[in-house]
């Protein structure tokens, strides 16, 4: 199984990757995807099977710009990546503490299973944030609630789920029956990835091992020849299924927050966005305003005081982080007239004493 090739079909290549591709693009190296992301180069995939391609160096600053996932193409002749394709698709992870850096965790994510229990896990703001975060990555999410063997009132956290965001698809199912997985099988088609996040014990493993269980050894490292035809051991974090969707495992998903997301919270909130519309002043600030729609809304007990709490928050913390990116930049531009500052002093000093 570790030496099985796949065609470029089965790997998830669409024709619009290719848009960002030339033909010499195409006579000197070959598309691969990246199945996992080492500190001296990248374990990938492609229609030749497993291989390891080393990063040179300069070549979009360091390994640290590819992400599970990424397709790049590798050179013919060597071992060796060539460059990084045009992602569809990217769930970025922001460094927790003050710094808001992104670093790349997964790339060409077709489907993101958000997942949750029938219980108290349950909580309709981490969903909330977790949608902004997927909308924000240009990532379909799907919201799956494990354990409903275990709850009296399973169609009720379906409704909740439902109310996260206008059309989003809600499925509930007990991770433990292999019977129950066909809710998710319209997303584990051919060629397509897929992901899964969530708290701390809500099933993620259990469905992971349950479609990729009969195709690999998940956790266990496969045997691959390195770029210089050495044996190595390395994980991996992308994984077939049965039927023939691709699963992505890696453990920076678990720490997935959301950053410069503005785009995603607009998505998940349309509802609170379009009845801002429609307070009578431009300006409301939605607090005691005459004639403010959300305010109504609240009070006819249309919209949820916690759903408007919590997209408040968000507010905040989206402000919050393009602060800090405006610091950074303008951290970066008084370091950059420094920097001008103390060479011209040199040539200066070099101009006098000669
Ligand atoms: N009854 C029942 N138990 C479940 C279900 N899904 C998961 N469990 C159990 O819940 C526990 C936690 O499941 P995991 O799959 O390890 O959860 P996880 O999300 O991977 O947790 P982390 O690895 O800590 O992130 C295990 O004992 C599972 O057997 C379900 O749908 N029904
Ligand atoms: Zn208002």
């Amino acid at each position: 199984m570790s030496y099985q090739s796949y065609s470029l079909h089965q790997l998830g290549w669409r024709t619009t990757l290719a848009h960002d591709l030339t033909l010499d693009d195409f006579e000197s190296a070959y598309p691969a995807r990246i199945t996992a992301v080492h500190r001296d180069g990248v374990a990938v995939l492609s229609s030749r099977g497993h291989g390891h391609a080393v990063v040179p160096h300069g070549l979009h600053a360091d390994v640290g710009a590819f992400a599970v996932g990424d397709w790049v193409m590798v050179e013919q002749s060597a071992d060796r990546v060539f460059r990084r394709i045009q992602r569809q698709s990217l769930l970025a992870r922001v460094a927790a503490g003050e710094t808001h850096a992104h670093q790349p965790i997964a790339a060409n994510v077709d489907t993101l299973f958000i997942v949750t229990s029938c219980n108290g896990d349950f909580n309709p703001s981490r969903l909330e944030r977790y949608v902004s975060l997927a909308m924000q990555a240009g990532v379909t999410p799907v919201m799956v609630l494990t354990k409903a063997d275990m709850a009296d009132d399973v169609a009720a956290f379906v409704d909740s789920a439902r109310a996260i965001m206008p059309g989003i698809e809600v499925r509930a199912i007990n991770a433990l029956d292999p019977g129950s997985l066909h809710v998710l099988l319209p997303w584990m088609v051919e060629g397509c990835t897929v992901a899964f996040v969530g708290s701390s014990g809500v099933g993620k493993s259990t469905l992971t091992n349950l479609l990729t269980g009969d195709v690999t050894q998940h956790t266990a490292g496969i045997r691959e020849d390195d770029a210089r035809g050495r044996h190595t051991t390395t994980a991996r974090e992308m994984f077939p299924t049965s039927h023939g969707a691709w699963v992505i495992d890696t453990p920076g998903m678990r720490e997935l927050r959301l950053g410069a997301a503005d785009e995603g919270v607009a998505a998940v909130f349309v509802d609170i966005e379009a009845l801002a519309e429609q307070c009578r002043f431009g300006d409301c600030g939605h607090d005691g305003d005459a004639g403010c729609a959300i305010e109504r809304a609240l009070a006819e007990g249309v919209l949820d005081a916690r759903r408007l709490a919590n997209y408040r928050k968000l507010q905040r913390e989206l402000a919050g982080s393009r602060r800090s990116e405006r610091e950074k930049r303008e951290h970066g531009r008084q370091f950059n007239a420094m920097a001008k500052r103390a060479m011209q002093d040199k040539r200066e000093r070099l101009g006098r004493s000669r």
